[in-house]
């Protein structure tokens, strides 16, 4: 007779077996080669690097972003890690904030690979400008959500729609922010719309099931581009400072965890630890990617998280003097109503 534990043991090791078994048999990975990758900011940090990465691997690859003179450089960086001479490498300039524009680009692209829709689509254009929120007018919060959410959403529905109309079983992959899973002092006009992006993904990883269309939707923490040195420079010191625990990474780094996670047919992708720690501690209904690691990333963020967050909460308190002798010196307490223009004038209008 063998022993209960003896049993218990055998059999969980014959389950992962089987598990590591099955794995093996289905794993067929997604291989770029050949495809069309539509590139959304394409031009700079983490979308140039996963444009490169992408025609490394033997894709078609288009850009897209505004400025033409990066766009340029962008794409002679992209032309040099060609692997076959008919690999087709392009570059369009459109803004993609709004809906006829994003539509435009696309259809561009479209036609620029021979009328063909692109196999996959990596939406990697974006911007943050943190700042206080009581700072914050119309403008800037709806510009946050143009940034965040719309310059991505807009270029879903093109490719959606497309992907719909040809019967063509696309991959749409958006780029969110662990700011799009939690979120602290500073970030009220950035990852509200980082939140957003991952309710549209949620829904049209169900409802594009409909078309045979896959969605990804990728969570990286601070990656040092050129948007990261632009926001630093409106961002409050108190949210630079609770940045500090994420080391951060390099664009070539995260843009290979992203096209990892969508070879892997991963949903939600994570880039590191604090990335698999969030994403498990707030799965909901997501599929895992790993039914252990998950387990074991959710556990570490039941113990953690909740140290963390009153670290957070500690330096945030202990930042309100330097808060208060900050509003003092931007005038917030003494100026009348009618002297107020701009954001402090709409806080004072209320
Ligand atoms: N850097 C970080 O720490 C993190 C970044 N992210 C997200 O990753 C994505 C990429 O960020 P990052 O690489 O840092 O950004 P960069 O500013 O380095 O690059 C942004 C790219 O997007 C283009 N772009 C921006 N806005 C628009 C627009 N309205 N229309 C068309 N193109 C646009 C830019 O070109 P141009 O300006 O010429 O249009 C540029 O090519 C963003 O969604 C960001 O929120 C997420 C987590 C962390
Ligand atoms: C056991 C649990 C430990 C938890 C530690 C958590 C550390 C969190 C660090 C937060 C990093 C914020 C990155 C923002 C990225 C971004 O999207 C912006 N750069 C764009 O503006």
């Amino acid at each position: 007779m063998l022993s209960a534990p003896l049993a218990v043991s055998l059999l969980v090791g014959a389950l992962t077996l089987l598990l590591i078994a099955w794995s093996m048999f289905t794993n067929k990975q997604w291989d770029p080669r050949g495809q069309h990758c539509y590139v959304t900011g394409g031009s700079a940090g983490l979308g140039l690097s996963l444009a490169i990465l992408l025609a490394k691997r033997g894709a078609d690859v288009s850009i897209v972003a505004r400025n033409q003179e990066r766009l340029q450089a962008a794409l002679e960086a992209i032309e040099k890690v060609r692997q076959t001479p008919n690999q087709v490498l392009k570059a369009y300039s459109f803004s993609l904030n709004d809906a006829s524009s994003s539509a435009a680009a696309f259809d561009a692209a479209c036609k620029g690979n021979g009328g063909k829709c692109p196999d996959a689509v990596f939406l990697c254009a974006g911007a943050s400008r943190p700042g206080f929120f009581i700072e914050q007018d119309e403008a800037s919060l709806q510009l946050g959500m143009d940034n965040g959410y719309w310059v991505q959403a807009w270029s879903t529905k093109a490719a959606a729609k497309r992907m719909a109309l040809d019967r063509f079983p696309g991959k749409i992959v958006f780029v969110s922010s662990v700011l799009g899973y939690m979120s602290f002092v500073g970030y009220s006009s950035y990852s509200p719309a980082k939140h957003a992006l991952r309710g549209l993904a949620e829904t049209l990883r169900s409802e594009l099931l409909l078309y045979g269309v896959s969605v990804h939707i990728f969570f990286p923490g601070t990656i040092y581009t050129p948007g990261y040195t632009e926001e630093n420079k409106t961002k409050p010191k108190i949210t630079l400072k609770i940045e500090e625990t994420d080391e951060g990474m390099q664009p070539e780094q995260a843009a290979a965890r992203l096209l990892r996670g969508v070879q892997k047919g991963q949903f939600h992708i994570s880039a590191d630890l604090l990335g698999n720690i969030f994403r498990s501690s707030t799965r909901g209904a997501t599929p895992h990617n790993n039914v252990f690691m998950d387990g074991i990333y959710s556990f570490m963020g039941w113990i953690g998280l909740a140290f963390w967050r009153r670290g957070v909460d500690t330096s945030v308190l202990n930042h309100r003097k330097e808060h208060q002798e900050y509003l003092s010196k931007m005038g917030f307490f003494n100026a009348k109503p009618t002297e107020f223009s701009g954001s402090e004038g709409a806080l004072y209008s209320l």
